[in-house]
């Protein structure tokens, strides 16, 4: 397979507004090639190397060698060589990447080069089109969808299933069934603005209304003594929380898998503020952290992924010591719910997730069997470029330009600048990260790679000729930086538009 198609595909996906003709697009790529090819392209096509690391970053990028004129490229050739530079090590190893580096983007034309270059430094990375590669790794390999999410859930990511799916054979994509000690795709919950419409979204009838707990996401898979913890992003930071190992071995069971949130709480069980769980979580402080779980999906031998929720909780509730769980209340009466919501916030919680108890654990965030309701409503925007303090911030990196993705056109569009809710904390980490993150400095403006992630309150959103989107945020302000959260996650133009008064 030619990479230049692979890079018309993804050019001409990100045109095409109807989902539909997206999916078909995929397919065409996909059809007929060979299944290693088909893997690297699924990864690709989500924006990532196959290689964990490289030792390639933007800066081996700066100079790159003028373009071919014809496309020869093939995906197989791309891939073997990012294996090639993966591996070096050693003396002689810093010129030897520049050396395969130079060549493979000599052999690219100006148009790969560019994508080549989006792929390397990660600033193509696409989650969103993760589903619709599902769709049409279906679609070719005449299975069903739900059996390549299934598949892709277990295994922790659609490329490690993309081979299975287009053997056509569900078979092969069962074999991937739930390990534990392997990652699990999350689930992840819609929202809606109120408790009632967040239960008449879940089904009506009897839910759980789950207090939604402002950590950071963890899920923890325990076999013996053997404890791994990874992030919504799957990445391992077990050692990061001992805390978390001791409960997990603490449990009476041999084999466990657990989903469940991780922060810090005062004396009074009151959650601290967000920046103490994250600053632990990023390295080790003072501060405790406790997990709190809020769903179980494996105990000694026993699968509960397809199981209904209520029959996961009662699971849960009978393994987890109280001090470990999320407090809930079931309940079909909205009144109660709501009163419920109301206790949350007065405890300085989040808000509430509320669950329907008919519903298997499925990763994604599709369908409406979580539901989220939050008073305080933010968006997770993406920092295009920073801009040197004044005065008292004269030393850092202070006012940041906020951007959303548009979705049809994949572009990143300026919605607003910030420079309000930082802490002097925030303000030494975004100098540093945006340093590392900088592509340009005129002097005043620095412009980074859009990679970082912030959360972002607001008092509304209005229409504005001021930004290109054609909206601006009234009164933004940071909440966080968001570390668990790609780009490609991140709320895009049309969520942002959804708060236009
Ligand atoms: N009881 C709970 N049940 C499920 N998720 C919970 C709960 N308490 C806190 N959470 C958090 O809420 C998130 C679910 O919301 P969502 O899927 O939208 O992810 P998110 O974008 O990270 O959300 P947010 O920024 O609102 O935390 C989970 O990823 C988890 O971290």
């Amino acid at each position: 397979m030619l990479l230049a198609d692979v890079v018309a595909t993804s050019r001409a996906v990100a045109a095409t507004r109807s989902r539909l003709a997206k999916v078909e697009l995929l397919a065409q790529l996909l059809r007929g090639q060979d299944p290693e090819d088909v893997t690297t392209v699924t990864s690709y096509l989500a924006g990532s190397l196959r290689q964990r690391r490289t030792g390639l970053g933007w800066r081996s990028l700066q100079h790159l060698p003028s373009p071919a004129d014809e496309a020869s490229l093939t995906v197989s050739e791309v891939h073997h060589t990012f294996e090639q530079i993966a591996a070096l090590s050693g003396t002689g190893s810093q010129r030897a990447r520049a050396d395969a580096t130079a060549e493979l983007f000599g052999r690219a034309t100006s148009d790969e080069q560019q994508w080549l270059k989006g792929l390397v430094t990660g600033e193509v990375r696409q989650g969103a089109l993760d589903s619709l590669v599902q769709e049409a790794l279906a679609v070719v390999g005449g299975v069903p969808v739900a059996a390549v999410r299934r598949a892709a859930m277990m295994a922790g990511s659609t490329v490690d299933v993309a081979a299975a799916a287009l053997t056509g054979d569900p078979d092969a994509l069962a074999e991937f069934v739930l390990q534990v000690g392997r990652p699990v795709l999350p689930m992840l919950a819609s929202s809606a603005s109120t408790v009632a419409e967040a239960m008449a979204k879940a089904g009506g009838g009897t839910v759980a209304i789950d207090t939604k707990l402002d950590g950071v996401r963890i899920q923890v898979h325990r076999s013996g003594d053997d404890v791994l913890v990874v992030t919504r992003s799957l990445d391992d930071v077990t050692a990061r929380h001992p805390e978390v190992v001791a409960v997990a071995r603490a449990l009476p069971c041999h084999d466990v898998v657990l989903d469940g949130e991780v922060l810090a709480l005062g004396p009074d069980g009151r959650p601290r503020p967000f920046q103490e769980t994250a600053s632990r979580a990023a390295s080790s402080t003072g501060v405790h952290l406790t997990p709190s779980f809020f769903d179980v999906l494996h105990v000694d031998g026993r699968d509960l992924v397809d199981e209904p929720t209520h029959v996961r909780l009662e699971m849960l509730e009978a393994l987890v010591p109280a001090d470990n769980l999320v407090p809930r209340l079931i309940t079909s009466e909205p009144v109660e719910a709501e009163s419920f919501a109301t206790q949350v916030l007065e405890r300085g919680h989040e808000g509430v997730v509320v669950k329907s108890l008919a519903a298997p654990y499925a990763a994604g965030r599709r369908g409406a069997t979580w539901v989220k309701v939050k008073p305080v409503h933010t968006l997770d925007l993406v920092v295009l470029a920073v801009e040197r303090g004044s005065g008292r911030r004269s030393e850092w990196l202070s006012n940041i330009h906020l951007g959303a993705r548009d979705a049809d056109s994949g572009e990143l569009v300026m919605l607003g600048k910030t420079f309000k809710g930082m802490t002097d904390e925030i303000l030494r980490w975004q100098t540093e990260r945006f340093r590392e993150l900088q592509t340009s400095d005129d002097g005043h403006v620095v412009t980074v790679r859009p990679e970082q992630v912030v959360e972002i309150a607001f008092d509304g959103v209005q229409r504005s000729t001021r930004y290109p989107g054609g909206v601006a945020l009234r009164f933004a302000r940071v909440v966080r930086y968001r570390d668990d959260k790609t780009a490609a996650e991140a709320d895009t133009l049309a969520d942002v538009r959804t708060h236009l008064a």
